[in-house]
């Protein structure tokens, strides 16, 4: 369907979180012509944002538009009309209810961020219709697709989709969203979005580990193909649409995250694979790689619904019970011979 919001409207938008990818998106809207606020975690982010207008420690050398205010008040970015969360999804809980009461009726909730909270297994869409009153919520939506944070912000062409069960409401963020480098598609598979941009993390760890290895391109586009059929198919069980998982969204991310340089979950795969613990790879990054708590999360949201993900197993394996990655990859090339169809994912 074509985007008929023809006239610009300049929209009042709080960004939650200061990481790469919020201070990417603030940037994005304020070039856009959007008056955005941008929350940051740290007390000392919002001085040093304001004397620099460069966010040094997760966006260098990108410059913030005067335009763009800051704030560590989350009053601030929560009574605005338009809040858009991009924290990483295991801290988001805590700070939506910490912003819950000063939202404003009718305000709308949109999520960048791209994981599912380990002791509820909850995707983003379910946290925050936990804590915010329907009454006060009109309409929530869920960004997604392959971006890595510094090339939107250096302009380099993107695609992306807005994925709302309001489809009026997923047309006005399109607007808001799109500009000449960034072209936002609209989608209505709110849980399918979700969990194709978290589950995808997964992969890109287990495809870092491969590379990590030294294992070639057939295993990375092994890992690619057959991860895809593990996303679709927990997907499907959890009610997301099958077209979402061949979109940007599902196969886009994938195969970025999965092949990228800039990815965090396959920098942390490569360096597991290369022999390095976990806690070392951690330790030493200031960024966070959500695969690697999503990954817990995947492996139990499959069991509960009984649903086969082997390389999501092994994965969940090497991170949590210390198994050794050249182990798991015999594992996945020993299990049973079988076909390919995947029909069962009906089932
Ligand atoms: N960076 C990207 O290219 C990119 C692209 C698309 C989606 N995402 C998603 O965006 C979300 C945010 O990731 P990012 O890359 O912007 O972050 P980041 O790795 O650049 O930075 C980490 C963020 O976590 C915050 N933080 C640290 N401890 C915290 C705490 N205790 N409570 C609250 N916040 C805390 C920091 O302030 C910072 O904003 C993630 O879900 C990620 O998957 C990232
Ligand atoms: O750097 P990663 O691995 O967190 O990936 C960033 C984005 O999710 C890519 O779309």
């Amino acid at each position: 369907m074509r985007n008929d919001r023809l006239k610009f409207k300049s929209e009042l938008i709080g960004v939650v979180g200061a990481g790469s990818w919020g201070t990417s998106l603030a940037t994005l809207l304020s070039s856009n012509g959007h008056d955005v606020v941008l929350w940051c975690y740290e007390n000392e982010l919002v001085a040093d944002l304001d004397l620099h207008r460069q966010n040094k420690k997760y966006l260098p050398d990108i410059y913030l538009d005067e335009k763009i205010r800051f704030t560590n008040k989350l009053e601030d970015v929560f009574s605005l009309p338009y809040v858009l969360l991009v924290s990483p999804t295991q801290f988001s809980r805590k700070i939506i209810e910490s912003g819950v009461d000063f939202i404003q009726k009718n305000s709308t909730i949109i999520s960048a961020s791209k994981g599912i909270e380990q002791n509820t297994l909850s995707t983003m869409s379910d946290v925050v219709r936990n804590i915010i009153p329907d009454s006060l919520s009109a309409s929530y939506a869920v960004l997604s697709g392959p971006t890595f944070a510094m090339e939107v912000a250096q302009g380099k062409p993107s695609a992306v989709v807005v994925a709302s069960k309001n489809i009026e409401k997923a047309s006005i963020l399109q607007a808001i969203f799109s500009n000449s480098n960034f072209r936002v598609y609209t989608n209505c598979d709110v849980i399918g979005v979700e969990l194709a941009g978290a589950l995808k993390n997964v992969i890109a760890l287990a495809a870092g580990i491969s590379d990590g290895l030294g294992y070639g391109f057939n295993a990375r586009a092994a890992l690619i193909t057959r991860g895809l059929a593990e996303i679709r198919r927990l997907g499907l069980r959890c009610g997301a649409l099958n077209h979402t998982f061949a979109g940007l969204a599902g196969m886009g991310d994938l195969v970025l995250t999965c092949t990228g340089e800039l990815s965090r979950n396959r920098y942390v795969g490569i360096k597991l694979g290369q022999g390095m613990i976990l806690s070392d790879i951690l330790a030493e990054m200031s960024m966070v790689a959500e695969g690697v708590k999503t990954t817990l999360s995947a492996y139990l949201l499959a069991r509960k619904y009984n649903v086969e993900v082997p390389i999501i197993e092994q994965m969940y394996m090497i991170l949590n019970q210390g198994k050794k990655p050249q182990d798991a990859v015999q594992e996945l090339m020993k299990r049973e011979l079988r076909s390919e169809d995947n029909s069962d994912c009906f089932l």
